[in-house]
């Protein structure tokens, strides 16, 4: 299967509003995507989409070649994590992290749970490890900072070893060396050949993880560019992504856009 994503035409409408309009979009295996757009873009929208947790009112929406509306999605959504603020607000804060992380794989494993709990909590230790959270295993979910949270999390959304992972605004309310810290594990997520492929929303160009391959850029609920960042992420496409005369640059791996108003 080459096309993991493969939106054709997609429009979410909602009374009389239209949250996405005709959005088309194709990714594919190995690609890193950024999705950016200014607040109220359709990105969110875009998203549950994406993650099989809305269903287009009109065009048609493929995840993992199944086309969702003739796909049982309580099967397809396992294959497909996601992290969000909603679904962290919906974690019990007494939760000790390692349960955090641990109990994503039980909705995957079910009755065979005991046959793999071994491998469950081997695959939740690398994670927390990969993620800087293992010194926080025995900690209560609602006492980390939100850097610590967003990063378990993450590890708590690759315990299914899904096919897509899909980062709604992973960074927001970090501080620099939260930010930095989040980035710096999602470069290492992105350069892995072994990792899902990865679709990660922000208002931000210097929240993209170098590693990371394609922009999506949303304005108004429609696609204004998509494609190779190097080619999609200039300044006349973010300028007319964010209604705003802008700079872009891109040194060492890292990128930076400012107001070409600026004196
Ligand atoms: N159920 C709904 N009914 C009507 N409008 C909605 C509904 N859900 C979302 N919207 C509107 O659709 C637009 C897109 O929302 P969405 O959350 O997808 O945008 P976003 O790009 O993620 O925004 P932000 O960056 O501010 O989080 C917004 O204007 C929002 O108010």
């Amino acid at each position: 299967m080459n096309e993991v994503l493969d939106l054709q035409d997609v429009s979410i409408r909602r009374g009389t509003t239209t949250i996405l309009d005709a959005v088309s979009w194709q990714v594919r295996e190995g690609e890193r995507w950024v999705v950016l757009g200014g607040n109220g873009a359709g990105k969110t929208t875009l998203l549950q989409v994406a993650a099989g947790r809305m269903h287009p009112s009109s065009g048609r929406a493929h995840l993992l070649g199944e086309r969702l509306g003739r796909v049982d999605v309580f099967e397809l959504r396992p294959r497909i994590g996601l992290a969000s603020a909603a679904l962290a607000d919906r974690i019990p804060a007494g939760e000790t992290v390692r349960d955090v992380v641990l109990t994503a794989a039980y909705g995957m494993t079910g009755r065979w749970r005991e046959q793999y709990e071994e491998l469950d909590e081997s695959r939740a230790r690398d994670l927390m490890a990969a993620f800087g959270v293992a010194g926080l295993a025995d900690r209560r979910f609602g006492t980390l900072s939100e850097g610590e949270r967003k990063r378990a999390q993450i590890a708590r959304s690759l315990m299914t070893d899904p096919e897509l992972l899909l980062l709604d605004e992973p960074a927001a309310g970090l501080d620099l060396g939260g930010r930095e810290e989040l980035l710096a594990a999602l470069t290492e997520l992105a350069r892995d050949p072994r990792s899902p492929v990865l679709v990660l929303v922000t208002h931000h160009v210097e929240e993209i993880p170098d590693g990371f391959t394609h922009v999506l850029l949303m304005r108004a609920g429609t696609v204004h560019a998509a494609g190779p960042l190097d080619q999609v992420l200039t300044p006349e496409n973010l300028s007319g992504t964010f209604g705003l005369d802008l700079t872009v640059e891109h040194v060492d791996g890292r990128w930076t856009a400012r107001s070409a108003r600026t004196p």
